[in-house]
């Protein structure tokens, strides 16, 4: 195992730059997603990684053994140590668990004491029972198939895993728990990873690190609540989560805008545009303290509500709050905002 460090990476095909100028590292046994939307290059940035592509310039290192760039010849893929888990289908149909466990692992060991050791190991890891490894791939989940895909991927104790959208054929709830399941694994197994995602709560919620990509180049790499809370750009902010994002004017640490007087995260000076997370706008629903507005809109969703609310001055503010005590549409509320705000300069005209 070991650290990843990605830089001033750029690929190419014909006119498109897929991968411009991107920079990262990843520590050694840490969990790094990288987000972005469809098209971004997040895909082509794991194909670099893993050797299916080589960069056109820059360099990448695993530890301190550079794999490609910086004028050494690209070491192939199979030389890599790495793990590579798909979207979906990554196992052999015709071969059971235990098969495709040990598939990675080398002929010589296959069929011994020591494979099959090893493959009850991998189910244990993955928080697979032990009798799974007699069951075709056909007879598992989806779920449970990429369980299988990962600990097919750590048998043989890559440098790397790398992961491309290993969740997304998966529906909401089994989601949820398979990349749980596959963070924890990674984390037992101390195994540096890479996941790319256009999925903003699976970036969020499992990596250590988030790296955002916009049209090849990356924008941000931060933890997830630097990202959430101090993303570098507004559209950054709106590609995290939802954001409201208003004109004001800042006087050190302090801004004016439609929603009142804020408190900001860094001190700044005249215009600029405030960041505010809908979650930081509270609605007073009983008492007259703050900006005053009409409710146009209610969200229910259980947990929680979102609630769009129209200023007397004309804007338009998206609240989300507990979904306990929510207003209805027409209700007059007053809205004030809590905690620190992003200041950005004014994007120019
Ligand atoms: N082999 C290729 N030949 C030509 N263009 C390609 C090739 N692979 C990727 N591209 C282009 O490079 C850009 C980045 O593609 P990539 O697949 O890396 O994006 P992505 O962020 O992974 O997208 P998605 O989330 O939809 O999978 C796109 O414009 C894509 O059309």
């Amino acid at each position: 195992m070991s650290s990843l460090t990605v830089t001033g990476v750029t690929k190419s095909f014909g006119a498109t730059r897929a991968v411009d100028d991107v920079t990262l590292h990843v520590r050694h046994g840490s969990f790094t997603t990288v987000l972005g939307p469809s098209g971004c290059g997040k895909t082509t940035l794991l194909r670099l990684i893993a050797g299916f592509l080589v960069p056109e310039s820059g360099s990448i290192a695993f530890g301190d053994t550079v794999v490609a760039g910086d004028g050494t010849r690209p070491m192939p893929p199979q030389t890599r140590r790495v793990g590579y888990v798909p979207q979906e289908g990554a196992l052999f149909p015709h071969l059971d668990v235990a098969a495709n466990i040990a598939f990675g692992l080398e002929k010589s060991a296959r069929g011994s004491d020591r494979t099959d050791d090893r493959v009850a190991e991998m189910l244990d890891l993955v928080e697979l029972p032990a009798d799974f490894r007699h069951r075709r791939p056909d007879e598992l989940s989806g779920g449970q198939q990429q369980r299988v895909a990962l600990a097919r991927s750590l048998a043989p104790q890559p440098a790397l895993v790398l992961l491309d959208e290993p969740f997304s054929s998966l529906d909401a709830s089994l989601r949820g728990s398979t990349s749980r399941a596959v963070r924890r694994a990674l984390e037992a197994s101390n195994t540096t990873a890479v996941l790319v995602t256009h999925d903003q709560n699976e970036a969020l919620s499992l990596a250590d690190e988030v790296a955002v990509m916009r049209a090849g180049r990356l924008v941000q790499s931060a933890t997830p609540s630097q990202v959430y809370l101090s993303p570098s750009d507004p559209e950054v902010a709106e590609f995290v989560g939802r954001a409201v994002v208003l004109p004001g004017t800042a006087s050190r640490a302090r801004a004016t805008c439609a929603l009142g007087e804020v408190v900001l995260t860094e001190p700044a000076e005249g215009e600029v545009a405030l960041m505010i997370r809908p979650e930081q706008v509270y609605v007073d629903l009983t008492h007259d303290d703050g900006v005053r507005g009409a409710v146009e809109e209610v969200s229910y969703y259980g947990h929680d509500c979102a609630v769009q609310v129209r200023l007397d001055d004309g804007t338009s503010v998206l609240s989300r709050m507990s979904g306990v005590r929510h207003p209805s549409p027409g209700d007059i509320v007053h809205l004030r905002v809590t905690g620190l705000v992003r200041a950005y300069r004014p994007a120019a005209p």
